[in-house]
């Protein structure tokens, strides 16, 4: 049963609305209850409502949820997705508009960082690297032009970037790709300008739900404004407290740009929460007021009390992780039938502190998903075959031409590339064009030039063939056709790596075949990838959920650990300096305000960094949780003694495990 307020929430549809309130207080479920109410009571048709979560992940769990309570069909005809993916559909819909041609490329984070290297001095230090790609991103994000970024540069440093900016571009039109933060600039820049396809999107699009609204940047606010047009339908939900991008561009002042931009906003606050045990609440609301505040909120429970917050003050990181995956194999062992390990997540700052988590974990036998790792499109192997099929659907990009030119090795070296490269910027022709032509294979050493033939003809041969198979057959094809399969098996000694890498590939010809049931080109397919992450993948099961506290973001679990609350760590190192304390202090707010009915915090007084051992303080976020409702261990002898019986059993775990020959 909604509430009064979720109700009004969920029955507003004549305007804009802001639904404003803290976390688990139930807004992601107006959302969900929003859509249906829409297509049963407004009769509204579902593919005219679209839903932005801010992960894939997110946008799957929404899926479930509403698919609970409408037909399977509306449920496939709405769109539920990412800011990010809805601007792919929009661009493969409108490319012309875009100047794009049809089976352009999306280039990840990787091959977009990649080119701005090569466009960069040559020798730049990694830090100013990293700097004119934040740079270019912001201005991108900002929604500048190039021309408008050089116009606003304020150092010579920014000028660079700028500039830097501007190649990036002309490089990325004339390989007919686009990279992610594209996804968003270039459909807010065909909507703003293009009146004819405003009106056909916003009729397309007739009401929008955005959950996680505090971490839009400006770009997307944008792009939310004007699909809305003036009538705004629309509804956001968003918890300032909850705003933990701001370092990836997210404005949480765009909160306060809606009432601006939109003087008819109605906005309604939830106050119940219905996640959190009291005294996790209680603890949650103590830590962020902290923190300034211009939208004041209560929050309140009417859950139990719960049982004190336990915080671990251990040795060092291995202890730490011996003594969480301790606890939770005897929280797991006393619930027995009443808990699934899926119940359970470990929650860090950084992604560097799972390793001696995992340790702990295989040697207590807790099953464990991790998420956020290696993502499975990450892997070398994947990564080749998908810029294969990139190719193949789009033979002007360069980037996964010099991706795959050399694998398997075919003699192709980088004097060879330059020069090829030099000679295709002097045509405007494209690297496979230019590897086509006798004119600049000439130029080039014979035997390079005739590896170069014999490689534009390979892929021109391939994708003839393309054309009459599905995009999991062509995974097969390219696999063989190239030697890459051969190669793997002769070079790779290993015969677990071999297997591996071979199931990866295997993988991602299923992953193809799943999707293209419905009978999709390669070309969109292989656009679609490159949007997804590991999470949406892996159905992890039943295991425990390790995960960074920004991914944690939206999710409930019983059972939370947080680890690694020490000064330096969480508040992190960079964010002490520079003074952002009040995001670091949000990160910790979304991670307490995580568990249902368990919290436990823990530190190290020691740990390794930089090849050192360095001695920490306790995070100073534990001084400003209530001490009444935190049990320290080593200040109650009864409570401790039960932590003794827990390392006893792990130690017990690690000798039948032994044993069973399994570690
Ligand atoms: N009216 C209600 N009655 C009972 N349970 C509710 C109600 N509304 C929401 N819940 C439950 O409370 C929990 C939190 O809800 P939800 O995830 O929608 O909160 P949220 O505000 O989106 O949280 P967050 O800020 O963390 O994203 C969920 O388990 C949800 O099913
Ligand atoms: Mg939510």
């Amino acid at each position: 049963m909604l509430n009064p307020q979720q109700h009004a929430a969920v029955e507003y549809c004549d305007g804009p609305l802001l639904v404003l309130a803290g976390a688990g207080s139930g807004k992601t479920r107006v959302i969900t209850e929003k859509i249906s109410h829409l297509i049963s009571r407004r009769h509204l048709a579902p593919e005219k409502i679209a839903a932005i979560t801010f992960t894939n992940k997110a946008a799957k769990e929404m899926r479930e949820r509403v698919s609970k309570l409408i037909s399977d069909d509306a449920s496939k005809a709405l769109t539920v997705c990412t800011f990010h993916a809805l601007g792919l559909k929009f661009l493969q819909i409108e490319h012309d508009r875009a100047q794009l041609r049809r089976g352009f490329s999306v280039l990840d984070a990787d091959d977009s960082g990649n080119m701005i290297k090569e466009l960069s001095p040559k020798g730049i230090k990694p830090d100013v690297l990293n700097g004119i790609r934040n740079l270019v991103g912001r201005a991108k994000n900002a929604g500048l032009t190039p021309d408008e970024a050089m116009a606003a540069a304020r150092s010579p440093r920014e000028l660079e970037a700028a500039q830097i900016y501007d190649m990036y571009q002309t490089r990325l039109a004339a390989f007919n790709a686009v990279d992610f933060d594209d996804l968003i600039r270039l459909p807010l820049r065909i909507l703003e300008a293009d009146d004819e396809a405003r009106a056909i999107w916003q009729e397309r699009l007739r009401y929008l739900l955005v959950d996680e609204y505090q971490d839009t940047n400006d770009a997307q606010y944008r792009l939310l404004r004007t699909l809305t047009g003036t009538k705004g339908r629309f509804t956001c939900v968003g918890d300032d407290d909850q705003s933990i991008y701001a370092w990836r561009g997210a404005n949480p002042e765009n909160i306060d740009q809606l009432g601006k931009d939109f003087p008819q906003l109605r906005v309604i606050k939830l106050e119940q929460n219905y996640r959190c045990a009291k005294r996790i609440l209680r603890a949650a609301n103590h830590l962020i007021a902290n923190n300034p505040h211009v939208h004041e909120k209560k929050l309140w429970s009417d859950h139990a009390e719960g049982p004190p917050i336990r915080v671990l003050e251990c040795k060092d990181n291995e202890h730490e992780a011996e003594r969480v995956a301790s606890i939770a194999a005897s929280l797991h062992e006393k619930y027995k039938d009443k808990v699934r390990w899926s119940d359970f997540t470990i929650l860090y700052r950084g992604n560097f502190q799972a390793r001696a988590l995992e340790k702990a974990l295989r040697l207590a036998r807790v099953p464990y998903h991790l998420s956020g790792a290696l993502s499975f499109l990450d892997r070398a192997e994947v990564k080749d075959i998908l810029c294969y099929l990139r190719l193949l659907t789009n033979p002007t990009d360069d980037a996964a031409f010099l991706r795959v030119v050399n694998v398997p090795k075919r003699e192709i070296g980088a004097t060879t590339l330059e020069k090829l490269g030099t000679m295709a910027q002097t045509r405007n022709a494209s690297l496979l064009e230019a590897s086509r032509s006798d004119a600049v294979l000439k130029t080039i050493a014979p035997r390079s030039a005739s590896a170069l033939a014999s490689f534009s003809r390979l892929i021109d041969e391939l994708r003839s063939s393309s054309i009459h198979q599905s995009a999991a057959d062509l995974v097969e094809t390219v696999l063989d056709r190239t030697g890459y399969a051969a190669q793997i098996a002769s070079t790779i000694a290993d015969p677990t790596l071999r297997e591996r890498k071979l199931g990866n590939l295997r993988e991602l010809a299923d992953w193809f075949r799943a999707m293209g049931k419905d009978g999709g080109r390669t070309g969109d397919l292989t656009a679609q990838l490159a949007l997804l992450s590991h999470a949406d993948r892996d159905d992890p099961g039943n295991a425990l959920r390790m995960m960074t506290l920004h991914s944690a973001k939206g999710l409930e679990f019983r059972f939370v650990f947080i680890v690694g609350c020490e000064d330096g760590t969480l508040p992190h190192e960079g964010a002490i300096d520079e003074g952002r304390l009040d995001e670091e202090r949000r990160l910790m707010y979304v991670g307490i305000t995580r568990a249902k009915e368990l919290l436990t915090l823990s530190f190290s007084a020691r740990s390794r960094k930089y090849g050192e051992v360095l001695s920490n303080d306790p995070s100073r976020f534990l001084q400003e949780l209530p001490q009444d409702d935190l049990h320290w261990d080593g200040k109650d002898p009864d409570a401790d003694a039960e932590v003794t019986r827990e390392t006893a059993a792990t130690h017990m775990a690690r000798i039948k495990a032994m044993l069973a020959g399994g570690v």
